[in-house]
């Protein structure tokens, strides 16, 4: 209910308007309950901010440059100029377009829109405190809580994010020109990706990574595929170092990475740099919502514990999105966003995360859903295997791009579909198609024998479901 311009109580307050909580005040509202969300900041989160978003737009205006100065084996000459401030101007547009949109899909929906930073006062309360001076503050007490505070960059001891040559993802998608030289530190998800953009658009890229290989949370046959296709890019892997100090000289900065295995490399390195990516991972807006006053318990690395139904140790407070944990992916935050708002309504919804499919925007791109065949069989599985390489689909051919394979995982007695992985052009799109197979509980014949347009990427994935059967026809081995 508001009264004036003051909101007293409301059935459901969620707290944070990212992909997690902005879905899931649409959806309480859907559901006719009468719902407040509140956000400190931008309208979408990180994900339409500092995220997907910006990131995905300068992979695309990166790549154009890349591709057209690279077009020479197709007898096409072209030097391209990059004006990054110009392109990231368009960034910019494409997020203001997008963060408009959900604020009006919220009023839409009759979800009370406020601005201010929610605290806990006690587990029915919260005050929200309002930007800006003699703003003051607010109580609002709720039915219903969904936390959905999203995450923010670690920083790492010795790299704060003050100095200007030391950023988080949120500077390298704001940077004023090309650094000559970027050194990254994490090669995994914005590592990778952001170091697609910058050596396209001509930076020396060099990344520094502590584990033995690029992308470690993916099998070593998938991400060396984007690895070498990097190295061709011109960046510079220095794998098993840890970041661990910097110097500033010159007007650059001179990182120090020590060897992670002491065993394995034996000596520290410098890397000289106009700007350091500090790109090691994410942690849980959870220590500046006073969230002890509600009971609601964290774990040790501050995210909030929930069930299937996203509810947390307390039963009318539930928490989406990154807070809740890995993985820290949009859609995984919106679904969860869709499955507390419809419990909430009293609805039977429950999450179900093996169809949650993710994607690595890198050059090739990446695309997983469901089971790797190892993770099958260590649930005792007995998984059976299909592949295809793109070197033999025509489609992959004529668009220059034919690295990478598909392969589908189905288990041997039933042959249903439990898990895919791409590396290839598409792979981001081409990931679906499997997703929708595996929550449909489709078998390997249900994609091998549907009919797939031709010349498209998409034929790739009927031919790995019809090679796990033994009935491939485009087949080598
Ligand atoms: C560079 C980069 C690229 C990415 N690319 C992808 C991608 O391609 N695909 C993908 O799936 N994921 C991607 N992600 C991850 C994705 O952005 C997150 O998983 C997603 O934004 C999480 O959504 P969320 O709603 O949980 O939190 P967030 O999007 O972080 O939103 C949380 C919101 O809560 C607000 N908030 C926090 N505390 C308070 C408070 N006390 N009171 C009021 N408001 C508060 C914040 O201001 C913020 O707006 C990327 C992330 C980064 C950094
Ligand atoms: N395409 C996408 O969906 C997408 C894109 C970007 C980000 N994200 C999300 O954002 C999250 C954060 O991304 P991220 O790349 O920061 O984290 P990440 O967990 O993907 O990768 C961090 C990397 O840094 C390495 N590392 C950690 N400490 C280090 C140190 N001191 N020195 C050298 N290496 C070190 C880790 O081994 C790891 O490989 C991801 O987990 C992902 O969920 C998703």
């Amino acid at each position: 209910m508001v009264v004036g311009d003051v909101t007293t109580s409301t059935d459901v307050l969620v707290i944070g308007a990212g992909p997690g909580g902005y879905v899931a005040a649409i959806r309480a509202a859907q559901l006719a309950l009468d719902v407040t969300l509140v956000e400190k900041g931008e309208y979408g989160g990180a994900c339409l901010n500092r995220g997907c978003i910006p990131s995905k737009a300068l992979i695309h205006g990166s790549k154009l440059a890349s591709e057209a100065g690279q077009a020479e084996e197709l007898g096409i000459y072209a030097d391209p100029t990059v004006a990054l401030d110009e392109m990231i101007n368009w960034k910019d547009g494409v997020v203001d377009q997008l963060t408009s949109g959900i604020e009006q899909l919220c009023t839409a929906a009759g979800v009370n829109l406020l601005k201010g930073t929610a605290e806990f006062a006690d587990e029915n309360k919260v005050r929200i405190i309002h930007q800006g001076e003699g703003q003051g503050s607010e109580s609002l007490k709720f039915e219903n809580c969904i936390i959905a505070t999203g995450s923010r960059p670690i920083e790492i001891p010795g790299f704060g994010f003050e100095d200007e040559r030391i950023v988080s993802s949120d500077g390298a998608l704001n940077f004023d020109t090309v650094p000559d030289e970027l050194v990254i530190v994490g090669a995994g998800y914005i590592g990778m990706e952001l170091a697609t953009v910058y050596s396209r658009l001509g930076s020396d890229v060099s990344v520094i990574e502590m584990l033995e290989q690029a992308l470690p949370s993916y099998e070593e046959d998938i991400a060396s595929i984007v690895r070498k296709r990097a190295e061709r890019l011109g960046v510079d892997f220095h794998f098993g170092y840890t970041a661990d100090s910097w110097a500033a000289s010159d007007g650059k900065a001179v990182l120090t990475a020590v060897p992670a295995d002491e065993a394995a490399h034996d000596s520290d390195i410098e890397l000289t740099a106009d700007r350091i990516l500090v790109a090691v991972g994410r942690r849980p807006v959870t220590d500046t919502l006073s969230i002890d006053d509600a009971g609601v318990e964290t774990n040790a690395q501050g995210f909030i514990p929930t069930d299937s139904t996203c509810r947390t140790n307390k039963e009318h407070i539930f928490a989406v999105g990154d807070v809740a944990g890995e993985p820290m992916l949009a859609h995984k935050g919106s679904k969860e966003g869709e499955v507390a708002a419809e419990v909430i309504a009293g609805e039977p919804a429950a999450v179900d995360y093996q169809a949650l499919p993710a994607a690595v925007f890198t050059d090739p791109e990446i695309g997983t859903v469901g089971l790797t065949e190892n993770e099958a069989a260590n649930k005792g599985m007995t998984p059976v295997t299909g592949e295809f390489q793109f070197q033999a689909s025509g489609r992959a051919l004529t668009a220059n791009r034919a690295e990478g394979f598909v392969r589908i995982i189905a288990t041997k007695e039933t042959e249903r579909v439990i898990g895919a992985q791409i590396v290839g052009p598409e792979a981001s799109e081409l990931i679906a198609e499997i997703a929708a197979m595996i929550e449909m509980g489709a078998k390997l014949e249900d994609i091998g024998s549907t009919v797939h347009t031709h010349p498209t990427l998409s034929e790739a994935i009927m031919e790995a479901a019809q090679n796990a059967r033994e009935k491939a026809i485009h087949r080598r081995n």
